[in-house]
């Protein structure tokens, strides 16, 4: 058991009623260093979201073992350590975008860790002339800045993201993309990003987890040896389309073992 790292052994979970021929994870094996950019990608079905509600202490699991850096996922949850940004952000609708910001300071407090300055936060997402609107009058890609803001705003050790950037469009997702890594860079939180965007992982990320469904389980994980910053020349660059053929190859060869007859897969 290491603090500097996340550590998932031979990691097992059928969900209740469920096909225990089929559990959502079977056998995960994954390291994610401490302060690492690692993203989840794999079809559809194969336990990316499963994954992330285990480590972050939300869901059981049946067998194997999950440490955080050092502490169970139950315990980092309660001494919040961990932060979780779902697909959909959920901002309290009576509090403008300050005070739905600012909300992690007053929780922290009580859990005696520090926090982040949220006027520094919102300048990093470029939402300082948003800070007095109230959630029903921003826009899908402003709410979930101002979510993101919020989770870092907690200074988490470990930040899990759900597919944030699935419902907006290109050019916003590419805005929030590096909104993202400058929060991230600055912080300095290790970040595990759910994702079926091959082009977004290879962007963000220090590695890339490929997962096969049928089992559940890592498939395997690339290396995203790209400069940082991940600026304009960076993500048009050659690299980056050998990086993204490269998980596109992966992704297929995880497909087919998925696709192959279950006496084959389970043998
Ligand atoms: N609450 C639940 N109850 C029962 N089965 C579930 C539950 N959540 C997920 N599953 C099942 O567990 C398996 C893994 O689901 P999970 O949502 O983790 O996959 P995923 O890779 O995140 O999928 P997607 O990419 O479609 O979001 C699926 O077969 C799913 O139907």
């Amino acid at each position: 058991m290491s603090d500097d790292r996340i550590e998932v052994r031979g990691l097992t979970k059928t969900y209740e009623g469920g096909d225990p021929r089929r559990p959502a994870l079977d056998g995960v094996d994954l390291d994610i260093p401490r302060r690492r950019f690692v993203s989840l990608i794999g079809p559809s079905g194969c336990g990316k979201s499963t994954l992330l509600r285990v480590i972050a202490g939300l869901e059981d699991h049946d067998t194997g073992t999950v440490t955080v850096f050092g502490s169970t996922p139950e315990s980092m949850c309660e001494a919040k350590a961990v932060g979780l940004v779902p697909q959909t952000p959920a901002l309290l609708p009576w509090l403008n975008v300050r005070r739905n910001v600012s909300l992690p300071a007053r929780v922290n407090r009580r859990a005696g860790r520090g926090s982040e300055d949220p006027d520094l936060l919102l300048r990093m997402v470029d939402l300082e002339d948003a800070a007095r609107r109230y959630p029903h009058e921003l826009s899908g890609g402003m709410k979930q800045r101002v979510a993101i803001a919020r989770a870092f705003g907690l200074r988490p050790d470990l930040l899990l993201m759900d597919e944030p950037f699935s419902a907006l469009d290109e050019f916003t997702r590419e805005a929030l993309q590096l909104q993202l890594l400058g929060l991230w860079e600055r912080m300095s939180t290790t970040v595990v990003f759910v994702t079926h965007s091959v082009r977004e992982a290879v962007t963000l990320s220090d590695e890339v987890v490929v997962m096969s469904a049928r089992p559940g389980r890592v498939h395997e994980v690339l290396p995203v040896d790209l400069p940082r910053p991940r600026d304009g020349a960076v993500v048009t660059g050659p690299l980056m389309h050998a990086l993204e053929d490269r998980v596109r190859a992966s992704l297929q060869s995880a497909w087919e073992v998925g696709a192959a007859p279950d006496d084959l897969v389970r043998r």
